[in-house]
């Protein structure tokens, strides 16, 4: 009878020992180096209590928990009395560079403790890859992006803003809002609509969808820019005069969907309105007016985009009040300040050299913060999701029920 051949078994045995006790002692090493820099960096910062006893002054900084096993590293820590998560946010950066990782996340979990996980690398260099599957219904989560503390900064199209987004040739705007269309395109409680004057974000990319017949393309016809508006304002009025009673907005369903209105390069379509006829570009104006001051509540939302969002540019300063989520992709510094106010003016001279799809966003719900937009891939990838997933046409198309103005 052959023998069992026992001493391989062992030896591996022996040899996983070995590399377990290894392991466990390169972690307790470098878990006892964590804490001591913790402590350092904590003290470094200011987010300590200065203890006074009989002995001297001691020091006390947020308690470090336990390393966490696994991939990167993250641990926990117990926040001070009075602490709370937003003051290590606050320091995240500082903080982060003392423990010698680009930057760092604060992720809250019971009582006083809080998760720091470190960011080894800046997450807005790397590529932001968009959801395969677009939205089911308007109130989904679309992403905006990913923010620097490496998290999905999302958004609801349902929420009560408008949209406001500038940014200089090549910053990534239209990229950003291929991303935006293609995660709303099949939802069917949203109708996405508008103006485009280069007829690539909207126009032919919508051919043979239940969104095309809303949407006006190119400068040859500008009336017909200016009818598709004034077909908006009318839908918007008859919703507002048949609002339920007890009711003051109107909820997006499949027969009163949320209608999004793209207005692209708004600041080009008013331009070449002016050059033909003045009347023409006032006519413009005051229905985008009306759309972004009383569309909210019936369920209209604006996304304008423009390469500098100066009042005179976008209808006026009360038109740009309107917008309440404002995103910068790379813009002079002078204009991120106008859009985001004096909080962005440091970021200014960095923001105005950003690579394309970094953005700055400031609005409701949303602290403000740099982001990197969703890179969906090329032109003819919008496209290819738009034939694969967009509501198609049926028969009566919305926009027959909607009255002419
Ligand atoms: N989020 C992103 N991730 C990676 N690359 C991006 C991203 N956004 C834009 N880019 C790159 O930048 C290029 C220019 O972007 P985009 O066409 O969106 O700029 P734009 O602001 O719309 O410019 P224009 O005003 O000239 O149309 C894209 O072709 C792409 O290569």
């Amino acid at each position: 009878m052959a023998g069992i051949d026992w001493r391989p078994t062992l030896v591996t045995r022996l040899r996983d020992r070995f590399l377990e006790q290894r392991a466990a002692e390169a972690h307790r090493h470098l878990e006892d180096d964590l804490r001591m820099l913790w402590r350092e960096a904590c003290t470094g910062v200011g987010l300590c209590h200065y203890v006074h006893v009989a002995a001297g002054t001691t020091i006390r900084t947020p308690r470090f928990g336990g390393l966490r096993h696994g991939d990167g590293l993250v641990f926990s820590t117990e926040l001070l009395p009075g602490q709370e998560p937003d003051d290590l946010r606050a320091q995240a950066t500082r903080l982060a560079h003392t423990l010698g990782a680009h930057g760092l996340r604060v992720e809250p979990l019971a009582g006083r403790w809080v998760r720091i996980v470190l960011l080894q690398s800046d997450p807005l260099t790397a590529r932001v890859p968009l959801p395969e599957l677009p939205l089911a219904h308007g109130a989904g989560r679309m992403v905006l992006g990913r923010g620097e503390d490496g998290t999905a900064i999302t958004h609801r199209l349902t929420g009560p803003a408008h949209l406001a987004v500038q940014g200089q040739n090549g910053s990534g705007k239209s990229v950003f809002t291929y991303g935006l269309l293609a995660q709303l395109c099949a939802a069917p409680d949203v109708l996405i609509t508008g103006s485009d004057i280069t007829g690539l974000v909207l126009g032919r990319a919508f051919d043979g969808t239940a969104h095309r017949d809303l949407q006006a393309t190119g400068t040859r016809d500008l009336l017909e820019h200016a009818a598709m508006l004034d077909r908006l304002v009318a839908e918007m009025d008859h919703r507002l005069d048949a609002m339920p009673a007890r009711q003051d907005a109107v909820t997006a369903s499949e027969w009163t969907p949320l209608v999004l209105v793209v207005l692209e390069e708004f600041p080009g379509l008013l331009r070449a309105a002016q050059a033909r006829d003045k009347k023409l570009a006032e006519r413009i104006t005051s229905a985008v007016l009306r759309l972004v001051s009383e569309g909210r509540k019936a369920a209209f939302r604006v996304l304008m985009l423009a390469q500098r969002f100066e009042a005179n540019a976008v209808g006026g300063g009360y038109a740009r009040d309107q917008f309440a989520l404002r995103l910068s992709f790379r813009v002079p510094a002078d204009s991120l300040a106008m859009l985001h106010g004096d909080d962005a003016r440091p970021l200014g001279p960095a923001h105005a050299n950003a690579a394309p799809g970094i953005a700055y966003l400031s609005g409701p719900g949303h602290d403000c913060t740099r982001l990197r937009a969703p890179y969906l891939g090329g032109y003819g990838e919008y496209c290819d999701r738009l034939a694969r997933h967009a509501r198609r046409a049926s028969g009566e198309t919305w926009a027959d029920w909607i009255e002419v103005a």
